[in-house]
């Protein structure tokens, strides 16, 4: 018996801007994949994701959540509160119904876990854009969630940073041993960070959804001249 869907969406439509953003989307995400959507700018990659974390609504077709699920999403430009590090974390534990005194503790265990406790009292903003960065992932670590969304991790990180977080992402997707899998849903233009994390790729292009394949057929060149064209085209031309 499999498991029940995660997430399900049924002929999903989203306008944005008086445009079709995202166009008739079929798809059913399991727990513990970790799926990476790829495509040209504006194909619809950080549409899909706010539509996975509730906060645009499908304008047409249904999207089916399961109830409760914690989400953490990073964004590509994270918010951070005008505020020290550690308050930005522990706020956001704290406005989930946790008391006070938890959030706390798990504001400075998240900061550990990314390698900011010496910056936890440094004002946010005064971060650099990786500590940042970093610090969004602390953020959504200590909401302990279920589903990870993430728009362009390490899109504004040089190619250390952008390893250490990859790193810090595989250890925060492993679960307890009791734990529900993680899934992981981010968008990326980098193919190889797409090829080390993700086990399934989505390819995106204005707005649809033209090649849903394991990591290895989007890889294996024959396999996707065969099932996705467009999505060779552009991997042709991300490839350096
Ligand atoms: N806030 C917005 N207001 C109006 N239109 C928007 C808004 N955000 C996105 N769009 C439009 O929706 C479409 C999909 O954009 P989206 O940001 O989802 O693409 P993307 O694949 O994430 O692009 P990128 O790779 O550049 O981040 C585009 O046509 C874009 O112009």
């Amino acid at each position: 018996m499999t498991a029940a869907p995660r997430l399900t969406l049924r002929g999903v439509s989203v306008r944005r801007g008086g445009r079709w953003a995202l166009r008739g989307l079929d798809l059913a995400i399991q727990p513990g994949e970790r799926v990476a959507l790829v495509g040209p700018n504006g194909s619809g990659k950080s549409t899909l994701l706010r539509l996975l974390a509730g906060v645009l609504p499908p304008d047409e077709g249904d999207l089916l959540r399961p109830p409760g699920q914690r989400v953490g999403m990073v964004f590509q430009q994270p918010y951070l509160l005008r505020t020290s590090a550690w308050l930005n974390v522990a706020l956001a534990v704290w406005l989930q119904g946790r008391p006070w005194s938890q959030a706390v503790q798990a504001a400075h265990e998240a900061l550990a876990q990314v390698g900011l406790a010496q910056q936890a009292g440094q004002p946010a903003r005064t971060l650099s854009g990786g500590q940042q960065q970093r610090l969004a992932l602390a953020r959504a670590w200590a909401l302990r969630p279920e589903l990870w969304l993430l728009d362009e991790p390490t899109a504004s990180l040089d190619p250390q940073a952008s390893a250490e977080l990859e790193a810090l992402l595989r250890r925060a997707l492993q679960g307890g041993p009791d734990g529900p899998a993680r899934t992981l849903v981010f968008s990326s233009h980098r193919l190889g960070q797409v090829r080390r994390l993700a086990t399934r790729v989505l390819y995106l292009q204005g707005g649809r959804l033209l090649a849903d394949l394991p990591v290895a057929a989007f890889f294996d060149v024959a396999e996707l001249a065969r099932r996705a064209p467009a999505a060779l085209r552009f991997v042709r031309e991300e490839l350096p």
